[in-house]
């Protein structure tokens, strides 16, 4: 089966489209439901979107033409609301553009709380003036935006990628502190390099960017999918069976790779993927702890916890990222794991969430034969571990709200029936 681009490179790629004076050219990009919601958005603000001309576009190509770039009817954007978490990325490109941007309420995954003060934080930081209104948030400026310093109190992925949005234009150097050096990150700095951005990554996760005057376009190929490969390498633990996963790539899974030798797990890299396997013993249990990049990804982790429900012995995870990514554990203990969750910080270092109510660390005891149940999917990660718990389960599982899944995964149903599931779309 094969990956294409990440969920979380391709929709930034795609906004970073709107910087430039003449058109980009992205490739590898999968066909995912957050995907459809940017070029929405993009076309809403007058970029011409169109796919790629091969045949199929088996390519996944995307051709952005961001040179009538207009203000959209703020009624039309409230249409995406709760959509996605891309929105509020818009906010740098827009302002350079049109001197305005508005960003209705953000979707994504229900994990935690999931504020945005960072992102005002950083708008305000370079000049714009945020105005927090009834439908939404409006940002403007009058004049071009201004570099500055910023120090990000935790390294946040999406903050870091507004402040590289935002910095590339803005007049002047704007040095960052506390960035976020994700994979879909580098691969972000890359593209905005293409357009002609000078940024420069340095020690201690400080990010120095000059700004410029104009940005031209890119051609890209987005990197793969890290998280959807990890998704299919977990699947193949839990249900005893051998995934390759063509498109996987090395770097970015390097964190992932050594835990899943730990567990027991066998890879094969060649040049066009990795070979997951069960070993055809018992699997071992560890003890975990999620955070940043270069860590292992807190969006591993949910299809990871299904595969541990097959390890001998007890495996402790504690989710440093979210204060509330074990929801979906619930629906796992109701099909036979044994899964306790607690509030403390368990097995790893005092983390952000140590002192309050939060649900944040795990404890799995393995193995359990797990039987098939009723699910109802809470979120994209959480949605696709109840998927491999039905696959590993004995008997029939009954999964509803599977549209959820299309977010991130492209064609999950076909892959599944391709790896020799039994689905039914009912
Ligand atoms: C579309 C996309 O790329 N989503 C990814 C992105 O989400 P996203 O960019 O939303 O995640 P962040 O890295 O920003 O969030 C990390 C932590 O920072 C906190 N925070 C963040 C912003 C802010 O203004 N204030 C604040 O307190 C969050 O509540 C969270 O506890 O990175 C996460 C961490 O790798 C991944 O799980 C998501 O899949
Ligand atoms: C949390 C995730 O995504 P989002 O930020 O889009 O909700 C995810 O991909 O697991």
């Amino acid at each position: 089966m094969s990956v294409r681009g990440a969920k979380n490179l391709v929709p930034k790629a795609m906004v970073a489209a709107i910087l430039g004076s003449e058109p980009s050219v992205l490739r590898n990009v999968p066909a995912i439901r957050d995907v459809d919601v940017v070029r929405g958005l993009l076309s809403l603000h007058g970029v011409e979107v169109t796919s790629g001309p091969d045949a199929g576009n088996q390519d996944g190509e995307l051709v952005l033409d961001p040179r009538n770039v207009e203000s959209a009817h703020v009624a039309d954007i409230g249409m995406h609301a709760g959509s996605s978490r891309i929105p509020i990325l818009f906010c740098g490109p827009l302002l350079h553009r049109l001197g305005e941007a508005f960003i209705p309420d953000l979707g994504g995954c229900r994990i935690g709380d999931r504020p945005i003060n960072y992102h005002l934080d950083v708008l305000r930081s370079f000049g714009a003036v945020v105005d927090k209104l009834d439908s939404g948030i409006h940002i403007h400026t009058s004049g071009r935006l201004q570099g500055t310093k910023v120090k990000l109190p935790y390294p946040s992925v999406g903050a870091t990628e507004q402040v590289l949005l935002t910095a590339v234009c803005a007049e002047g150097v704007t040095e960052l502190s506390g960035a976020a050096i994700e994979p879909e990150i580098m691969d972000l700095i890359a593209i905005l390099q293409k357009m002609g951005a000078i940024i420069s990554v340095d020690t201690d996760r400080v990010i120095r960017i000059d700004g410029v005057e104009r940005l031209g376009g890119y051609v890209h190929r987005a990197l793969s999918d890290r998280i959807e490969t990890a998704s299919w390498a977990s699947a193949a633990l839990a249900t005893n069976g051998e995934i390759y996963v063509r498109g996987a790539t090395q770097p970015e899974m390097m964190t992932f790779l050594n835990v899943f030798r730990r567990i027991g797990g066998e890879f094969e890299i060649d040049e066009n993927g990795i070979k997951f396997s069960h070993p055809g013993y018992d699997l071992n249990s560890l003890v975990l702890e999620t955070d940043v990049h270069p860590g292992f990804m807190t969006d591993w982790q949910q299809p990871l916890v299904v595969a541990l429900t097959q390890a001998g012995g007890l495996s402790i995870i504690h989710e440093t990222v979210y204060e509330n990514r074990f929801g979906f554990t619930d629906a796992l203990r109701d099909m036979g794991a044994v899964i306790q969750v607690y509030r403390e910080c368990l097995g790893g270092t005092p983390c952000r969430f140590g002192q309050s109510n939060f649900n944040h660390s795990a404890v799995v005891s393995g193995p359990t034969k797990l039987q098939g149940g009723s699910i109802v999917v809470p979120d994209l990660r959480g949605g696709f571990s109840h998927l491999i718990a039905a696959l590993a389960a004995d008997g029939e599982s009954k999964v509803e709200g599977i549209e959820l899944i299309n977010r991130g995964y492209e064609n999950f149903m076909g892959k599944l029936g391709a790896l020799g599931a039994d689905v039914t779309l009912v």
